[in-house]
């Protein structure tokens, strides 16, 4: 087991950009809800850069990169909802599970550690995307973006879980690809740990000084 998990009984993990490289299908509802607006598609590579902080700060970067303004509430609610609606008709189609995790979860599971998942990603998007890589069993509590008034980097959403199993912060470990994770983590007393393959706005995760980072899962067990 690798160091950082000495005392840990709760492993939060984050979702996109973590266990899913799941870009690609939101680049396509991001493209199809612009379309809509008579918009042009932004690509998977500038979307890689504005996904962390949720659905709606995803669709108002969306929309001030396409006209050159933040949008008027009224657009970017209709955008929203569109992106919604055809994300929701294909979140996995062209979405992967990073290698290393089913090994991870499983050895953290025969460990006997809880596991949860704290995501930025709406709520009604986690069970479909479990169900579709058979991961749902793994987690005692699924936290979204919209589950809380607050989302990372507030630590808010990693005491909820803390509480839930009532395991003490100091024996908690959030692992996650971007700066919101390790803040969120820091901020609620977790232990850190990053991922450098996923989603930072383009920027090197490690500039958050996690306590530890992997460059797969794998290297957790
Ligand atoms: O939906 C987002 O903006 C990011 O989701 P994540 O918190 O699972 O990385
Ligand atoms: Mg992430």
């Amino acid at each position: 087991m690798h160091p950082i998990l000495s005392g840990i009984h709760l492993v939060t993990f984050d979702l996109d950009g973590t266990l899913i490289d799941s870009v690609p299908d939101l680049a396509v509802a991001v493209g199809l809800a612009l379309a809509d607006e008579g918009l042009p598609e932004p690509g998977e590579s500038k979307v890689r850069d504005w996904v962390g902080n949720g659905s709606h700060k995803l669709l108002e970067r969306a929309l001030r990169d396409a006209t050159g303004e933040l949008p008027a509430s009224d657009v970017h609610e209709a955008v929203h909802e569109a992106f919604l609606h055809h994300y929701g008709q294909a979140q996995s189609a062209r979405t992967r599970l990073y290698p290393g995790v089913r090994e991870a979860l499983d050895a953290l599971l025969a460990k006997d550690m809880r596991l949860a998942l704290v995501t930025n990603k709406p709520h009604a998007f986690i069970d479909p995307i479990l169900e579709r890589f058979g991961l749902a069993r793994y987690f005692g509590l699924c936290v979204g973006g919209d589950s809380l008034p607050q989302k990372k980097p507030d630590p808010a959403p990693l005491q909820h879980v803390a509480r839930y199993f009532g395991v003490a912060p100091q024996h908690c470990l959030m692992i996650g690809d971007s700066r919101h994770d390790i803040e969120a983590g820091r901020q609620a007393g977790f232990r850190t740990l990053a991922v450098p393959y996923g989603y930072n706005h383009g920027e090197p995760v490690a500039e958050s000084r996690p306590d530890a980072m992997v460059e797969s899962l794998a290297e957790l067990v």
